[in-house]
């Protein structure tokens, strides 16, 4: 019998903001990812999904638990982590070409400059960007400038791609283009990808593994195998019986019809904590810079 590699270990994390009396966002979380798997997290606003990926990508230190990436404890942004954000307008560079902003992070990885350029031209081929490599963000549409930042997480080879409400800030049309997008990519790149959404279609379309997150603070309140198959289609997938009743499961598990009372403790923000309350994509735009900063010094 094979054995199922685990790419992405996740154990009774927890996060409190603002010290022992400050605000439990999330706890006892506990999941793992498999090698090869695209795995959606679906919660409802504000239960701390946010806080989860700032935890799994080392941007901040959680109270409790621990995280593990390919067996080894996350203990700061691991080289081998790639994020892509609903807010690509912070984590693209303005000042950098298209493909500039796909090697940026390449610098980093000890990659030639010939390397970095074939890498970002591969990927760029794949989102169907070639023609845009020397345009800058700001001359691309929404749903282009998501392309480039999906295609620069590909160009890292990550050994997990982290999604945070990646299409978030499309259109519907361009949502199902990039939904398409992602399950070609990860395909054609075998990639293990966990993504945040807090649309339950878009889980269950995209996923083979849908965890179904509680209220404030977050816990896994579902695990669902997703039985769709690899080939799926926007318009026959989702009129499918199987897509329909998971739909449904995961509504009653989410219970969609409260989901806009308020969380019992969901009051202003722990004092101690706003300075950190800036947007995960900044943060992570940051740390990729430092560590951009650093190869250049060691060059
Ligand atoms: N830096 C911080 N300091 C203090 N409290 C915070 C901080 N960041 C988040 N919180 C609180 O933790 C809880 C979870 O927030 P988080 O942003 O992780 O949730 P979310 O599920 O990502 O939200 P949304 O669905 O709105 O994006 C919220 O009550 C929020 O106010």
């Amino acid at each position: 019998m094979t054995e199922t590699k685990i790419m992405l270990d996740v154990s009774a994390l927890g996060h409190r903001y603002g010290g022992a009396n400050g605000h439990q966002a999330i706890a006892d979380l506990t999941f793992q990812v498999r090698t090869g798997e695209l795995a959606c997290i679906v919660g409802p606003s504000g239960c701390g999904k946010s806080t989860m990926l700032r935890s799994i990508s080392g941007l901040i230190k959680p109270t409790t638990g621990d995280v593990k990436l390919g067996g080894n404890p996350v203990n700061g942004v691991p080289e081998d982590l790639a994020v892509v954000f609903q807010d690509y307008s912070r984590s693209l560079f303005p000042w950098l070409s298209v493909r500039s902003n796909v090697e940026f992070p390449l610098r980093s990885r000890g990659l030639s400059k010939a390397e970095r350029r074939s890498r970002a031209d591969e990927v760029l081929e794949w989102v169907g960007l070639s023609a845009a490599a020397k345009k800058y963000p700001w001359q691309l549409s929404g749903g282009m400038q998501q392309r480039v930042s999906i295609a620069r997480a590909l160009a890292c080879r990550p050994a997990l791609l982290l999604m945070d409400e990646p299409f978030a800030s499309v259109d519907a049309q361009t949502r199902f283009e990039l939904e398409d997008l992602l399950l070609r990519v990860r395909k054609q790149f075998d990639s293990t990808v966990l993504l945040v959404t807090h649309d339950i279609d878009e889980s269950i379309y995209l996923a083979d593994r849908v965890f179904v997150l509680s209220k404030s603070p977050a816990s896994i309140v579902a695990d669902l195998e997703i039985p769709l198959g690899d080939e799926r289609d926007q318009i026959t997938t989702r009129e499918s019986e199987t897509f329909v009743h998971l739909r449904s499961e995961v509504a009653r598990l989410l219970d969609v019809r409260s989901a806009h009372a308020p969380a019992k403790d969901d009051a202003a923000p722990a004092e101690s904590d706003v300075d950190n309350a800036e947007s995960t994509a900044k943060q992570w735009a940051e740390a990729e810079k430092a560590e951009a900063a650093k190869a250049d010094a060691r060059n």
